[in-house]
């Protein structure tokens, strides 16, 4: 039998109550090494309150978080938060201390040598588009929001943890600059083998980011699967309503160039055209200069799009 890896995160039976008012009730889910969950849900349903309960920022009325297999009840709040970077929509950086002393704050804590913490900070504000030669001796008043959130995720993989918590981290950007960044952060090799937990309120987010979607409602998991899954298997009328007004741009996100054509139709020269491209990447490829490598024209690309859809909806039928 193949060996299961146990989760980074068990969280089970976990409450959290406001006075009268529950705000996380009963909420039970694993998350798996190097996977991206993504809490989903309207405003007031509990995602930030059941995120800051995983870092003890909010501590829970029952239930139990396990991070590695380890209560983190049992651990100092202090020591516990070290191993877990944590991104906020606000930012938080410390206004007196320069961009590359932001970024040193936990290796600093942990008692990294100097010398590596440099070359990190280096390193790290280069890949994130601030060079260091540039950027490092700034203040972030200096910085455009969007600069402010690139430190921000550069001071939260400062010290390499494992596992990392995204409070709405694109938030405050506008929507172009949210995008791009968004694209970025997908990109980026740093992230691919963290475990992350990311808060949004954005479908679009949620689908272009997630391995897996939990949708919240009034402190309940509404559904927790694939973003296929929630889309052409909603587990409830809720499940639908929620999606319901961007459901066609959410196909586009997520059937891929391999659902809607045979292998060897999809796969053109250049890598737009792989069969894990999502239809909304092809399409946007067909409008670009890469479009004269494309193997398929946009009303083949509809048609076998309008086909896959109908393919998919029977599946989940039967
Ligand atoms: N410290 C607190 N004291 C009292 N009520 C609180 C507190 N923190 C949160 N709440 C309430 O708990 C509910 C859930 O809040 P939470 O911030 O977790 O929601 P959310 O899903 O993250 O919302 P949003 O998307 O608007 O940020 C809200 O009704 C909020 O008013």
């Amino acid at each position: 039998m193949p060996q299961i890896p146990p989760p980074v995160i068990q969280v089970s039976h976990l409450r959290k109550a406001f006075g009268a008012h529950a705000v996380v009730q009963d909420v039970s889910f694993a998350v798996a090494a190097g996977e991206t969950l993504v809490l989903l849900g309207p405003s007031g349903c509990g995602k930030t309150t059941l995120l800051k309960m995983l870092n003890r920022l909010i501590e829970p009325d029952g239930g139990r978080i396990e991070i590695n297999g380890q209560d983190v009840l049992s651990q100092r709040p202090e020591v516990l938060r070290r191993g877990i970077g944590y991104v906020i929509q606000q930012v938080g950086l410390l206004p007196h201390y320069t961009v590359a002393e932001n970024v040193a704050v936990v290796p600093r804590l942990l008692g990294h040598a100097p010398a590596a913490i440099v070359a990190r900070t280096k390193a790290l504000l280069t890949r994130l588009h601030l060079p260091a030669a540039r950027y490092a001796g700034q203040y972030p008043h200096q910085l455009s929001g969007g600069q402010q959130q690139r430190v921000g995720l550069a001071r939260a993989l400062a010290a390499d943890p494992p596992i990392i918590l995204l409070d709405e981290p694109f938030g405050a950007l506008d929507p172009v600059t949210r995008a791009s960044i968004r694209h970025e952060f997908r990109e980026l090799e740093e992230l691919r083998s963290k475990t992350m937990v990311l808060v949004t309120h954005d479908v679009t987010e949620a689908f272009e980011l997630a391995d897996r979607i939990m949708l919240l409602d009034a402190g309940q998991i509404q559904q927790l699967g694939t973003p296929r899954e929630l889309l052409f298997r909603p587990a409830n009328d809720f499940v639908r309503r929620f999606f319901a007004a961007e459901r066609l741009a959410l196909q586009l996100r997520t059937l891929t160039l391999g659902d809607v054509f045979e292998a060897n139709e999809a796969e053109g020269p250049k890598a737009a055209f792989r069969a894990g491209t999502t239809v909304h990447e092809a399409l946007e490829a067909l409008t670009g200069p890469a479009a004269a490598a494309a193997p398929f024209t946009v009303a083949q690309l509809m048609a076998g799009f309008g086909e896959a859809l109908q393919r998919e909806e029977d599946a989940w039928k039967r």
